[in-house]
């Protein structure tokens, strides 16, 4: 498919993981009946952005008695014919990324943050062939980092998909250019999808989920609230633009 609708789902992401399964089902259904093959969730979907929710609410995908996240998007990606990155449209799980370079940041009187209290970072590079491309994938904190999105196009990806959730200090200052930096350094197209920000957590997200196209240009992107940015993706202007 070289040409084909693209949504990421800029979702509000609640305490209750009970209802943010649901709601971003729903999400996910709503593109795909407005024409979407692939869709992107946020970074961190299905609870709060924090270090005390990480391990809280994190499933074990391998286990058999169904975690439920995993269950949700293996069950709608076939049901509604799309790819919910990295889910095929057959239900099965394509790819797992394990995010790389971990987001322990701390700027004094400003935001302090550190996942590697949480968690242990991932040690390899995921490109995914799909029904919709090759993809290559990142998680947030990762878009920083050329090289890996300059692997990625030395692979042959179409597309670099990056979930993520910047913050208020550094989405300002660099959200827009990632995008548009690792777009226009590999020419190719990159995607990005932040949860809505809500303004009452610790960790206030940046919001503005967008895609760029292969020359660095914006084609589509939202503000912070909830909402889907729907847009198409063509491949041939790849080709065109080297
Ligand atoms: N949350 C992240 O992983 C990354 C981020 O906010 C940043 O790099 O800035």
């Amino acid at each position: 498919m070289s040409k084909f609708n693209i949504a990421l789902c800029q979702l509000s992401i609640t305490s209750d993981k009970e209802r943010n399964i649901p709601h971003a089902r729903e999400a996910i259904e709503h593109a795909a009946q407005n024409g979407s093959k692939l869709v992107v969730l946020p970074e961190i979907w299905n609870c709060p952005y924090s270090d005390e929710s990480l391990s809280k609410y994190a499933e074990e995908i391998e286990s058999e008695d169904g975690p439920p996240s995993f269950s949700m998007l293996s069950e709608v990606a076939p049901a509604q014919g799309c790819v919910c990155c990295v889910f095929g449209m057959d239900g099965k799980l394509k790819a797992k990324h394990r995010k790389l370079h971990l987001f322990d940041v701390d700027i004094p009187g400003d935001i302090t943050f550190k996942e590697s209290d949480t968690l242990t970072a991932g040690d390899e590079a995921t490109i995914v062939d799909t029904d919709v491309g090759r993809i290559g994938i990142g998680i947030c904190h990762n878009i920083r980092f050329p090289e890996l999105a300059m692997l990625y196009a030395a692979r042959g990806a179409h597309l670099l998909c990056y979930p993520g959730a910047f913050n208020m200090s550094t989405g300002q200052l660099l959200w827009e250019l990632m995008q548009r930096a690792r777009a226009v350094d590999n020419q190719l197209f990159v995607a990005t999808c932040s949860p809505a920000r809500d303004t009452n957590v610790s960790y206030i997200t940046w919001g503005h989920s967008t895609l760029v196209g292969p020359f660095g240009e914006i084609i589509a992107s939202t503000g912070h609230e909830e909402a889907t940015v729907f847009a198409e993706i063509d491949y041939s202007l790849i080709q065109f633009r080297r």
